[in-house]
């Protein structure tokens, strides 16, 4: 009962260094493993050297008195030993320097590879809740304040431990009586540790969660940059921006304010228990109780104390900055909160293409449905259009195809066999989407295109870009298929992007191919070259295409019409034009504005005809 009383007590001193922060220590080391054996030596090194620098108080009392004993040639000895040590102890650090900064390195590289593969493996929905800077600060700073896990808990603190103990003992031996004025310092250097070591933390968790949005931030001004000039928002950006930023400085200011008021503290009494120590000590060398030679050495180890101590409250601040950043890592390695994507294991021999929703419901936020049960069957190699007013559900269709997100009930199946069965190769290979404004590397076009298939031929890739309509235009360039096209491709047009996303896509050789949107920034002229390149293209593939251009979706083998999360209608368009009233009307305004631009370069009759399918009758009424 009473041991259970004093652990609850101690618990309670101790709060500030919880169980789960002892967890977070554990996993670390878990991460050190690998390295045992650099990790042990570097200690051993470190050690040594200690013991080589426990010795100097010593020597430096030697020397002192046999100075003051007129004994010259002994102090030339010890003053001799005394660099002998100190070389020793200076080849020591350069070795402990290079040996812990290769430990760290080590696993930090390996922390990082780790926490980066969780991330990727992560569902598409926790990237909707979480800001990119959170990941890019959790990757790039949590790990490397982990760190100083290494060498200053394991290390340095343990080392600094251990200074205190052996010394603690030496100068009791030496004087008790001035080794209770050292060690009466301790207390309350205790509990500062404590007092401040709750508020760090929690000035460490603001600034680390200001950090995030202040990344999140400036990762989407750089990227909208264009918008951002372009919509004249230039000064509310700088505004938000600075606003950020200013609260970052100023709780960084003060977490500087509460790491030093506890040094200072510290120090304070440090320099009073020396203050006491000088007084003292010289009274008992006068009264000859006390050696000079002894004396000096006391003073030496008592400093060493001191500093130990000191380095102890030092370590507090940043270990609460550890535990802060442990956290954000280990909540991501140990999926705590974040669950990984979850595959099945079937390795489906060939992919033929076919694509069956069954009853689908989809909400991204509960009680706001998006898909409320939605049922087809695409045979395989044929062309099927979505269409439907915007957030009607389109793009929801086809990333529910790729597994970004799995349904609230019904399921989805290619070739007969439910998505959530297959692996994530089987699935995502046999998958392409090109989108409106496509994802391009910071690389050349040939690497951009070769990426998704490294075994393709130059000529298969010669050949995707001509199908693609691209050719022409890369051969234009002057370093042709090596050219560089910029962070995201930022020195293409967007019909351009669009046209090598295209290309990359029928690289890929997958069997499903969708467009989100993807011909949206083409021309007619081009438009009609993608239209054949998709011609081509299903002949072989199965191929979904969502689009609000009619020239996109004309010639598909089966149009479905979207509309409130349900599909209302469908058919080939010559039918829905004259049936579906949602249909007619969406492209109603298209076919006009295209007659009143005279931007397209069929007649219009021919855009009357394509309208209005082989009768001229107006739409009366329809499903939808
Ligand atoms: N990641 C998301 N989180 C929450 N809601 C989302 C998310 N993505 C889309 N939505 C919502 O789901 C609905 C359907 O979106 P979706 O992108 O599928 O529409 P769409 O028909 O493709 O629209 P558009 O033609 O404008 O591209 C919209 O109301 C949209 O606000």
């Amino acid at each position: 009962m009473i041991n259970k009383k004093f652990n609850e007590k101690l618990k309670y001193k101790f709060a500030f260094f919880c169980r789960k922060d002892y967890l977070y220590i554990k996993k670390i080391l878990f991460f050190v493993k690998p390295y045992k054996y650099l990790f042990i030596a570097t200690f051993i090194i470190i050690i040594t050297g200690i013991a080589l620098s426990l010795i100097q108080p010593l020597l430096w009392g030697k020397i002192l008195s046999s100075l003051f004993m007129k004994n010259y040639d002994q102090s030339f000895v010890y003053t001799l030993f005394f660099f002998v040590v100190f070389a020793f102890q200076a080849l020591l650090s350069y070795i402990q320097g290079y040996s812990s900064t290769n430990l760290i390195n080590k696993v930090i590289y390996d922390l990082k590879n780790k926490l980066y593969k969780k991330i990727l493996n992560m569902p598409v929905k926790y990237f909707d809740e979480m800001g990119t800077g959170d990941f890019v600060s959790r990757i790039h700073n949590d790990t490397s304040v982990v760190s100083f896990v290494i060498m200053n808990l394991f290390i340095n603190t343990a080392v600094d431990i251990l200074k205190i103990f052996v010394v603690g003992i030496t100068v009791f031996n030496i004087n008790a009586l001035l080794a209770s004025i050292v060690i009466l310092g301790f207390p309350f250097s205790y509990l500062i540790f404590k007092k401040y070591s709750i508020l760090l933390r929690e000035k460490n968790n603001k600034i680390l969660s200001l950090t995030d949005d202040y990344l999140s931030k400036l990762n989407e001004s750089i990227c909208g940059i264009r918008d951002i000039k372009a919509i004249g928002l230039k000064n509310i950006d700088f505004r938000i921006f600075s606003s950020l930023s200013l609260e970052i400085r100023n709780n960084n200011i003060e977490l500087n304010i509460l790491s030093n008021t506890a040094q200072t503290a510290t120090q304070a009494f440090n320099y009073l228990s020396q203050l006491l120590l000088i007084l003292i000590g010289g009274y008992f060398v006068c009264k000859e109780t006390l050696s000079i030679e002894y004396f000096v050495a006391f003073f030496s180890y008592s400093s060493i104390f001191n500093n130990s101590l000191l380095n102890l409250t030092k370590v507090n601040s940043s270990l609460q900055q550890v535990f802060s950043s442990s956290r954000r890592i280990f909540e991501l390695i140990d999926n705590s909160i974040y669950q990984e994507e979850e595959f099945g294991d079937n390795e489906i021999e060939q992919v033929v293409g076919k694509i069956k929703f069954e009853e689908v419901k989809f909400e991204y936020m509960s009680s706001l449905p998006v898909l409320r049960g939605i049922t087809f069957e695409i045979p395989c190699n044929k062309t099927i259009a979505i269409v439907g007013n915007s957030g009607s559900g389109k793009s929801t269709i086809l990333n529910l195809l790729l597994r970004f997100y799995d349904p609230l009930s019904g399921a989805i199946y290619i070739d007969d066999i439910n998505i959530k069965d297959l692996t994530e190769n089987k699935l995502r290979k046999n998958i392409s989407i090109v989108r409106q404004n496509p994802m391009l590397f910071n690389k050349s076009i040939k690497d951009n295109l070769m990426e998704v298939n490294p075994n393709a031929t130059e000529d298969e890739m010669l050949e995707s870009c001509k199908l693609a309509c691209i050719h022409d235009f890369i051969m234009t360039l002057p370093q042709k298929y090596e050219t560089y096209i910029g962070e995201n491709g930022v020195l293409l047009s967007i019909g351009q992007k669009q046209r090598i996303a295209i290309a990359r896509a029928i690289l890929k050789k997958s069997k499903i191919i969708l467009f989100d949107e993807a011909t949206s920034s083409l021309d007619n002229n081009l438009q009609s070259y993608i239209n054949t390149a998709i011609k081509k293209i299903s002949k072989n593939h199965t191929v979904i295409i969502v689009a609000h251009k009619l020239s996109a979706i004309i010639e598909a083998d089966e149009i479905f019409v979207l509309d409130q999360g349900v599909i209302c209608d469908s058919g080939k368009h010559e039918f829905l034009i004259q049936h579906n009233s949602l249909y007619n009307k969406m492209f109603k305004l298209e076919a006009e504005l295209l007659i009143k631009n005279g931007s397209s370069e069929k007649t219009k009759e021919e855009i009357l005809y394509d309208f209005n399918g082989s009768t001229t009758k107006t739409l009366e009424s329809g499903n939808c």
